[in-house]
């Protein structure tokens, strides 16, 4: 027998039949070695090391070495820069909004080229899930990490300022009133991280799309509604309630606001379900941490989020061998058990449905009841362009130019209205520029 051929049955380059009996003594196959980017730290970086390190054990075919390169950004860049060579690896980890950059580079096989040469299930996915990653009807990558962000709050800070802990804050106008009121003794009601990300969110909310041309995907987007009335609602709210201080503003990172947040400085943030499991337990024995939906505006039309986290590529210039060793790796990681445990052990929901059966979920749901939110934020999402998400090949740039323009909002440097404007015009013109380079 030996080791199979590793080119998927329905490939034109699968070698000649290896049937005929060989009578050479045999020696033991080397393993396929795949070399996986990904951009998982701290906690999440042990979780990964544990998938990584029990596939490895549980076959002797391929061996996963997992390599840390970074930040989402740091590791695209990385790859960007190593796409002419073989020094890339043979699988990567890229966020959600990598993706259309990740189809027009032409440097991966699509794994719907693998699901269907192994009649993979993907009815067996998420389906909100699915409607995201699939483009032209194709799965590009296989979803692995995902989340949404979520509010978490602090159930003591609420229970002190005289507001229902069972009663969360769920329109801007609620979150505003209640940070006002969780504002006192030099504490903050709230503290959001500058995060593009929560802008992205807040036109889904909002049931807006980002880009026009159908969030991008009728055709290639050539221009933002980021200085839409969405944008400016959600930075008009914003802004106000940093300038009544009802609201800290500690820059674009969420490690900043989730330590503020864990020191009991703020009793509202915003954060991924990625952090779910470490602020849960983080706070633990210090106040109750309850979880919310994403704010809208009180009168927001049918909205809900976009589905974020990451989503694996295989690299198309690998070896066939590499290239299927990562598939099986990738099958691994979509399975129920393993999906279920990646999700009790960090925040991200499961990409399968039946995870949702496995014994281990059921216990962390009645523990955690927490962990709920997301699952019921991601269900009743109604599926529409808005919510099935922008996408773009600067989609990288474009989220530093709000950012910039969210910043500059808030510290008083432009208007609400001058900042979008102006962002909007900037991510147009790169718009412009990058249609040119892709055909
Ligand atoms: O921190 P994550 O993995 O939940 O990802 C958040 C965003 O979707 C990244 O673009």
């Amino acid at each position: 027998c030996g080791k199979a051929e590793v080119a998927p049955a329905s490939s034109s380059t699968a070698p000649a039949s290896t049937t005929a009996a060989s009578t050479a003594p045999t020696k033991a196959a080397e393993p396929v070695k795949v070399i996986w980017w990904h951009s998982m730290s701290g906690e999440l970086g042990q979780a990964v090391d544990k998938l990584v390190a029990d596939f490895n054990a549980s076959q002797k075919d391929v061996q996963v070495q997992a390599v840390f390169q970074g930040t989402y950004d740091e590791s695209l860049n990385k790859m960007k820069a190593s796409m002419d060579t073989k020094s890339g690896p043979s699988l990567i980890q890229v966020y959600e909004i990598g993706s259309r950059f990740m189809i027009d580079s032409k440097a991966i096989t699509p794994v719907q080229k693998f699901v269907d040469a192994d009649k993979f299930d993907l009815s067996q996915l998420e389906e909100n899930i699915l409607n995201y990653y699939k483009v032209d009807d194709k799965l590009n990558s296989m979803p692995f990490n995902t989340s949404n962000p979520i509010l978490y709050y602090n159930k003591d800070m609420f229970k002190a300022a005289g507001l229902d802990p069972e009663k969360p804050p769920t329109t801007y106008e609620e979150v505003a009133k209640a940070a006002q009121a969780l504002s006192k003794d030099g504490k903050a009601g709230a503290s959001f991280a500058i995060y593009g990300w929560f802008m992205e969110q807040f036109f889904a909310g909002q049931g807006a799309e980002f880009l026009n041309n159908g969030n991008g995907r009728t055709a290639a987007a050539t221009e933002t509604t980021l200085n839409s009335e969405a944008g400016l609602k959600t930075l008009s709210w914003w802004k106000g309630m940093v300038d009544n201080k009802s609201v800290m503003n500690l820059g674009r990172k969420t490690d900043d606001t989730k330590k503020a947040f864990l020191a009991g400085q703020v009793a509202m943030t915003l954060d991924s379900t990625a952090s779910l499991r470490g602020i849960v337990t983080g706070a633990e024995g210090k106040f109750q941490v309850g979880t919310s939906t994403m704010p809208k505006p009180a009168d927001a039309k049918d909205g809900g989020v976009v589905v974020g986290g990451a989503s694996l590529y295989i690299l198309n210039n690998k070896s066939e061998a590499e290239q299927k060793g990562a598939w099986e790796f990738i099958k691994f990681l979509t399975t129920p058990k393993t999906q279920a445990w990646w999700n009790v052990n960090t925040g991200y929901f499961p990409i399968t449905k039946k995870a949702y059966d496995e014994q281990l979920i059921k216990d962390n749901l009645a523990k955690y009841p927490q962990f709920q939110t997301a699952i019921d934020q991601l269900h009743n999402t109604k599926a529409n362009k808005a919510t099935q998400g922008a996408v773009m090949g600067v989609f990288p740039e474009a989220r530093q130019l709000v950012e910039t323009a969210i910043e500059e909002a808030l510290t008083g440097k432009k208007a609400p209205k001058d900042a979008l404007d102006a962002a909007s015009k900037s991510i147009a013109e790169k718009l412009a520029a990058y249609n040119k380079t892709v055909k």
